[in-house]
């Protein structure tokens, strides 16, 4: 691909199993004895046409059967990683999803392990998240985040992801209060699919520090206000959405009007594998298709540093790349 080059940046909302490539699919599938129901990598490609949330989330889960060890997880993460250093991705903090797993009999500790040796052995700055499934129960995120407990110097904060609609942040009000109590970091997505009364949830209910999305709230002037005013980081996902049936297309998203409301946005790429791109080809599409200028991109990438949970000094420096970054 001839893209541009893109500054250095921070990636706040990657959803590590959304990373699990089709090729891997096989691979992991091969690697585990485990038969799948697609005939090649192409046929399971082909299947990435989505209508909306409801329908990526049913595939991105069956996918995550191939994930069965230690190994697979830490190959996992590992290969994203590498991307991220090509991509000239100095920091990311990553989301994955236990309860997905421990449903199908794989433990915490695998998950947790696998994930976070890919990250010791790397050079690229990461972190976990650990996400609670909205769409399961209340007991389920609390049961989830009890067996992450011993594991806790490996994780920098929780999240909440799945399917949005008719499962309101305020479902998990007790289990983001143990969490912050533990001296974890909290994020949610909120107005993706919901509502902007999400978004106010999120903030007001779950404390949490970012909000993943929110590309609703533009719906709801004083939230905007409010999210400009509180310097609120709103990790926006531009392919995601398109793919996701939120903008019929890239040209008409709405980030240049978060930009221009004075908000703290930043770009990501949610579920890599099957939105067509990671973060640079995120930047890549909204400088062409939205006509974003040097400076807004420089921009996006500065946000992503102030938005990331980092010391000041390191966020100094990562600072200091962007300002000096040219194309
Ligand atoms: O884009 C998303 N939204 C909600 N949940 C998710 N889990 C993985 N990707 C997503
Ligand atoms: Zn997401």
């Amino acid at each position: 691909m001839n893209a541009a080059p893109t500054p250095p940046k921070a990636e706040l909302h990657v959803h590590i199993e959304g990373t699990l490539e089709p090729e891997m699919v096989f691979d992991l599938a091969r690697r585990n004895g485990i038969e799948l129901p697609h005939e090649s990598v192409a046929d399971l490609r082909a299947k990435y046409r989505f209508s909306d949330l409801q329908s990526f989330l049913d595939i991105y889960y069956a996918n995550m059967a191939v994930l069965r060890t230690e190994a697979d997880f830490r190959d996992l993460a590992a290969a994203y990683l590498d991307r991220c250093a090509e991509q000239g991705v100095r920091h990311a903090e990553i989301f994955f999803d236990p309860q997905a797993h421990l449903k199908r009999g794989v433990p915490m500790e695998t998950v947790i392990g696998g994930l976070h040796s890919a990250l010791a052995d790397s050079d690229v700055s990461a972190s976990l998240i650990l996400c609670f499934l909205r769409d399961e129960s209340a007991e389920s995120a609390a049961e989830a985040l009890r067996l992450a407990e011993p594991f806790l110097d490996r994780i920098v904060g929780v999240g909440l992801d799945s399917a949005e609609v008719g499962h309101p942040p305020s479902k998990f009000t007790e289990v983001f209060a143990r969490a912050r109590e533990l001296g974890l970091r909290a994020v949610a997505h909120a107005g993706e699919e919901g509502p902007p009364e999400y978004v106010r949830e999120a903030l007001d209910l779950l404390g949490v520090q970012r909000i993943d999305h929110g590309i609703r709230a533009l719906e709801d002037p004083e939230l905007v206000e409010r999210l400009r005013r509180e310097r609120i980081p709103l990790t926006v996902c531009p392919l995601s959405n398109v793919r996701l049936g939120a903008f019929a297309e890239l040209s008409g998203h709405t980030l240049p009007a978060l930009l221009e409301h004075g908000l703290l946005v930043t770009v990501n790429s949610d579920d890599p594998a099957y939105f067509g791109g990671y973060v640079d080809e995120n930047f890549d599409a909204v400088r062409r298709e939205l006509g974003l200028s040097t400076e807004q991109l420089r921009e996006l990438a500065a946000n992503s540093f102030r938005a990331a949970f980092l010391d000041d000094r390191r966020r100094d420096e990562f600072l200091a790349e962007v300002a000096a970054w040219t194309p």
